[in-house]
């Protein structure tokens, strides 16, 4: 099956349209990232697929089924669509636990009425260890930090277990270490055939996964092929064709060059 299929997409708010003349296909278990400076249009394409932003015109088909004008994925979509929005913190007034607000990406895939059964419980448990938030379970989301609570999005996205992960900058304010391990969950969610597709700024971390990148460019696709040549620099090892850059080297091209005229 065809997990994203667009054609001539134009995606916005209102009657404006932010993305136009898209055509995107994305194969079932692909991982792609999708690549654009600030304002170029990302996250609405991708909120284009999960109905949060408007269809305006062309087709989109998410999961086999067309997206339309309604603001909510049809129910047979709940809970096989992953979403890690852009916002970068668990927002409300409602104290919650981190189990609880994870329990709410699985309940969206037993729908309205299910009740989370005792496997149901070990998905939430293994989603929060996944992101390495296993000893902070019970502590209310309030109490985590920024980055933590990033990661608590991404835990409830991954406890639905869905066909489609769509994570809008899931890396962002997340500490170097917490990073590489999300991208290790993301290897093994995308090893078992799960569709990924990244909203991102920071390649490098999540480069062993996803393999091919969508640049977005004033609403428009400007590139679609192989992550290495999508022109990244922001890792600072790896300067792949396009850039104008020396390909990444052993060392540091920046640091200064030891002399021997005394440091001057
Ligand atoms: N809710 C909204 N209502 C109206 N216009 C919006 C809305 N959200 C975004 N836009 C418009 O769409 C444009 C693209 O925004 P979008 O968030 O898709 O970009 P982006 O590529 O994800 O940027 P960033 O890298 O900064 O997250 C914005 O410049 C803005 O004009």
């Amino acid at each position: 099956m065809t997990a994203v299929r667009l054609r001539e997409a134009r995606i916005g708010y209102g009657d404006v349209a932010v993305v136009e003349g898209v055509d995107l296909t994305v194969a079932d278990g692909e991982a792609v990232a999708v690549l654009g400076s600030n304002g170029s249009g990302k996250t609405t394409l991708a909120r284009g697929l999960l109905g949060l932003a408007t269809v305006l015109g062309g087709e989109v088909e998410v999961l086999g089924a067309p997206v339309g004008r309604l603001r909510r994925p049809p129910p047979a979509q709940r809970g096989r669509i992953g979403y890690v929005p852009q916002r970068h913190t668990v927002s409300g007034a409602v104290p919650a636990t981190v189990r609880e607000v994870v329990g709410v990406g699985r309940l969206a895939r037993l729908g309205p009425f299910g009740r989370l059964r005792p496997a149901d419980r070990s998905a939430v448990q293994d989603a929060v260890a996944a992101v390495g938030l296993a000893d902070r379970l019970g502590d209310p989301v309030a109490s985590l930090s920024g980055g933590q609570q990033r990661r608590v999005l991404v835990a409830r996205a991954l406890a639905a277990e869905p066909e489609l992960l769509v994570m809008d900058e899931p890396t962002a304010g997340v500490d170097a270490a917490s990073q590489d391990a999300l991208a290790a969950v993301l290897a093994d969610v995308s090893a078992t055939g799960t569709t990924l597709l990244v909203v991102t700024h920071e390649t490098a971390a999540l480069a062993g996964v996803l393999t091919r990148a969508v640049v977005v460019d004033h609403g428009r696709i400007a590139y679609d092929g192989p992550l290495a040549g999508a022109g990244s620099t922001d890792d600072g090892h790896h300067h792949p064709e396009g850039t104008g850059l020396p390909p990444a080297r052993g060392y540091r091209q920046d640091q200064p060059r030891v002399t021997t005229d005394g440091g001057r």
